[in-house]
């Protein structure tokens, strides 16, 4: 599949652009002075006006500083810069990476089989993955000495671990319904810190490897695959290929580098160029995810996403979740300065949420150069962290509610949690438990918005027990945490990165500023081992690095 060109594409600078984004500065002037309890205080219908249900998701942005006047003006801020015309170019396979001369068809991942039986790849290699799949939870797949597998580690790093951690553990309450489901690990660190003590715990006769690596390259996956590999070979000397045939499976978009590095041919899964990495977990990369909910959960957590990429292709802006996340982060960057953003999903299946969001959202659109080659003037992406909200109440919360700085924050919750886990299910504690966090979660995001008059203070409370409020927040509410809801939050996300992309006029699809960072370290192995070439490094990783080799066992 071939990209087709660009067209019909709007410069990004115009004058109706200029007149948008000067129409916003002034409304910023007045904004800049508003307080959320004000806000709430003169409209009773708000939330209404400013929330929007979709594909199982409620999105409510009345804790936002703006109004709907300041939606209509980003509106036609957006309608200026092309974006009707940028998601056509998307979902009809234009070459929207210009940089690497690429299309981005994520979405064609999660579209259901063509009718007419035509080829796909997309479908033959989900085939393909479903019958792997198969073999495994029905005990088939057998290790080198005809044991069937207990354990799966996910060897990848970035796009290639994230995505399939994040949803394998977020779903991992979601059993298949056949099969006995292996215990399914991840290892992404090139340090081995991860992988030396979980090898110690398993049982290599029962162990399967799964190298995921778009590009086959990375040195952090390539070199926790061979450590897992000198592994089983030390555990079955004799039993040359059957070790690599049995025991290790691979997805790549590189097959030709998957068979130099050993992976049988029957091993491999393939996926393609046009997805990007932080994209791919539709894909074969999204193994790990299949194999804890089954192939059904993986076909639901595809259509999920399908559904709001459908919603995103068709719903009026005004009704447009992508969209209206999307201009709401551009509102508070650009206009409002608020240049960091904190994720706080309140249910700990979402624990790895926070860090997928900061690849998907800082990959994409930490960038600087428009498509015109230009420097940007502006701010992009805003700096994104997060953690499991209740424990972030009692590490960074008091910066929120009483530091300098104003900080976005988005809230993710689950309104309903039907717990499917074995005797877990009746427990009534546990009911308790997810109502006292939605508890948690609702308080917050109200005492940040309203500061003291949240509470029923008097003027007399000293300054340092005071809330400022007006810390701006969006709350998302999953009606439940199931594969198919969690495949449309994803796609809400892609999208979302996609619409601020196109209002920055950035390319959301490439990582030039990750390649650089990779080159220089290989050269920096040398100056570690034998001192080679550190003469020409400058004094601080000069002295670093001779300090480094002065601590090295002599036998090195
Ligand atoms: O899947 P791989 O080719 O091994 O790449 C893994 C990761 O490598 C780099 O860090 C890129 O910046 C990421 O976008 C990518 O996901």
């Amino acid at each position: 599949m071939t990209a087709a060109p660009l067209h019909d594409l709007p410069p990004h600078h115009t004058d109706a652009a200029r007149d948008a984004d000067r129409a916003l500065r002034e409304h910023a002037e007045q904004a800049r002075h508003w307080h959320l309890a004000d806000l709430f205080a003169e409209d009773p219908r708000r939330f209404e006006t400013l929330s929007l249900h979709a594909g199982g998701l409620l999105v409510d942005i009345s804790k936002q500083r703006l109004t709907a006047d300041t939606l209509e003006k980003l509106r036609a801020l957006a309608a200026a810069r092309g974006l009707d015309t940028w998601i056509r170019c998307l979902f009809e396979g234009g070459e929207v990476n210009w940089t690497e001369g690429r299309a981005a068809m994520h979405w064609r991942l999660r579209q259901p089989p063509r009718p007419q039986g035509e080829p796909d790849p997309v479908q033959e290699q989900l085939a393909r993955m479903e019958r792997i799949v198969k073999r495994i939870l029905s005990g088939q797949w057998r290790g080198c000495e005809g044991d069937a597998i207990t354990d799966v580690v996910n060897v990848g790093v970035g796009g290639s671990d994230l995505g399939p951690l994040m949803a394998s553990v977020a779903l991992h309450e979601n059993h298949p319904r056949e099969g006995r489901r292996p215990r399914v690990h991840f290892v992404s660190s090139m340090d081995g810190s991860q992988i030396a003590p979980l090898l110690d715990e398993l049982n290599p006769a029962t162990t399967l490897i799964v190298v995921s690596s778009k590009s086959f390259t990375t040195v952090d996956t390539l070199s926790n695959a061979a450590t897992a590999r000198c592994w089983l070979e030390q555990a079955f000397p004799k039993m040359n290929g059957a070790v690599l045939r049995c025991h290790f499976v691979g997805v790549s978009a590189k097959p030709e580098r998957m068979s130099e590095w050993g992976i049988h041919e029957d091993n491999q899964l393939l996926f393609w160029d046009w997805v990007g990495g932080r994209y791919s977990l539709w894909s074969a990369i999204g193994l790990p995810i299949a194999l804890t909910i089954g192939m059904d959960g993986f076909r639901e957590l595809l259509a999920g996403a399908n559904e709001m990429d459908r919603h995103f292709q068709e719903a009026p802006w005004e009704k447009n979740l992508p969209v209206l996340l999307g201009l709401v982060d551009v509102w508070n960057l650009n206009f409002l300065d608020i240049t960091a953003r904190a994720v706080l999903p309140y249910d700990g299946r979402l624990k790895h949420w926070p860090a997928y969001v900061e690849q998907l959202e800082m990959e994409s659109n930490g960038k600087s150069v428009d498509r015109d080659g230009e420097v940007v003037d502006y701010h992009t992406c805003p700096v994104i962290w997060g953690e499991v909200g209740p424990n972030a109440q009692h590490a960074f919360y008091q910066l929120l509610h009483q530091g300098t700085q104003p900080v976005a924050c988005e809230f993710l919750a689950a309104a309903r949690h039907g717990r499917r886990n074995g005797n877990s299910a009746e427990l009534q504690p546990l009911e308790e438990q997810h109502i006292l966090t939605l508890a948690n979660c609702l308080a917050q995001s109200r005492l940040l918005a309203l500061g003291d008059r949240a509470l029923a203070e008097d003027d007399g409370t000293p300054t340092h027990k005071r809330y400022r409020g007006n810390q701006p927040s969006t709350t998302l509410l999953l009606d439940e945490l199931t594969p198919r809801h969690l495949g449309a939050l994803v796609a809400l996300y892609e999208h979302k990165v996609f619409v601020q992309a196109v209002l920055w006029g950035i390319n959301p699809f490439d990582q030039w500023g990750v390649e650089m960072g990779k080159k220089i370290a290989k050269d920096m192995i040398q100056v570690l081992e034998s001192g080679a070439g550190a003469d020409g490094l400058d004094a601080s990783t000069r002295a670093l690095a001779a300090y480094v080799r002065e601590r090295q066992p002599d036998d090195r």
